[in-house]
């Protein structure tokens, strides 16, 4: 990582105090759509100041899980909790500076410009009658960096490619400074040099005390960055833990439908997934 993001993200979180870090929680947590059930009674406690990884197939329910963590999702059984308390009951405001989102294909407002975009992260820190914080504009430009999108900054966000558009809205998520920060499939659009830095911003942002929980397809990387790996398969987790220990080729299998090798990253020793056919 360059000096220039390593120092964005002390400014992010230049004034942060030092309470540890909020528990949230998933019991019995069931999730759907009309009648359908697509996330099935999962309990999740996710580690506090730790990055986690939601892996697993197409339409597992990864999107729907992270959905109902975030309490854009209300539970039809279960409840999802932020320190112990029921998240469906607490003030908007104290959940909106706890827990940042970032969904799949977030939509921007038409011709909003990438630096209006990135300050509306600063919303929730920004009362009725206090506006705007004199260190918004700092945060903001801190974010920007973070994710190498400071020469976009006076462009139209509908103007922007996939990935630089993906980083924009992440830089948008980190300038709200949240405690716990969900985002699904964050590095789907980027380049692999951009993956590798957003993820390396994440992993620097979880040192610094943030708890963050993303879902990605790529399993190397999975198992390269996360501290724990949940695996999804039709709407259960069926293994989670350390990533060496959870990423075998029976789960793989039972995950994915496919037959893997698995190999060990001579740097890390972390799994390296090489997929066969089915
Ligand atoms: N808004 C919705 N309305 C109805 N059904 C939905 C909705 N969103 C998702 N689903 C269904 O819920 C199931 C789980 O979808 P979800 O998006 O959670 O899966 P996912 O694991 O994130 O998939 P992907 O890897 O393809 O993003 C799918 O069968 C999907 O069709």
């Amino acid at each position: 990582m360059s000096d220039v993001i390593r120092s964005a993200i002390d400014l992010l979180h230049a004034g942060d105090d030092d309470a540890p870090p909020p528990r949230l929680a998933a019991e019995g947590l069931r999730l759907g759509y009309g009648d359908r059930t697509v996330v099935h009674d999962v309990d999740l406690d996710v580690t506090p100041g730790a990055l986690t990884v939601v892996v697993g197939a197409n339409a597992s329910g990864k999107s729907t899980l992270l959905r109902g963590l975030a309490r854009l999702l209300a539970p039809t059984a279960g409840r999802v909790t932020l320190d112990g308390a029921d998240l469906s009951r607490l003030p908007n405001r104290r959940v909106a500076r706890t827990i940042g989102v970032l969904p799949q294909s977030p939509i921007a407002p038409e011709g909003v410009r990438v630096a209006e975009l990135v300050a509306r992260g600063r919303y929730p820190h920004q009362g009725i009658f206090r506006g705007r914080r004199s260190d918004d504009d700092v945060i903001v430009a801190a974010a920007l960096e973070a994710t190498d999108a400071s020469s976009l900054v006076d462009s139209r966000v509908d103007e922007l490619s996939g990935g630089q558009r993906q980083r924009v809205w992440i830089a948008m998520a980190l300038a709200q400074q949240p405690r716990i920060l969900l985002l699904d499939e964050p590095t789907s659009a980027l380049d692999v040099a951009h993956q590798v830095e957003v993820l390396d911003v994440l992993r620097a942002e979880v040192s610094r005390g943030m708890t963050v929980v993303l879902v990605i397809h790529d399993l190397t990387l999975a198992a390269r960055y996360a501290d724990e790996l949940v695996v999804m398969a039709g709407g259960r987790i069926i293994a989670r833990g350390e990533p060496g220990a959870v990423l075998t080729a029976e789960v793989v299998r039972q995950a994915f439908g496919i037959e893997a090798r698995l190999l060990q990253d001579p740097d890390t020793g972390r799994p390296v997934i090489l997929p066969r056919s089915r």
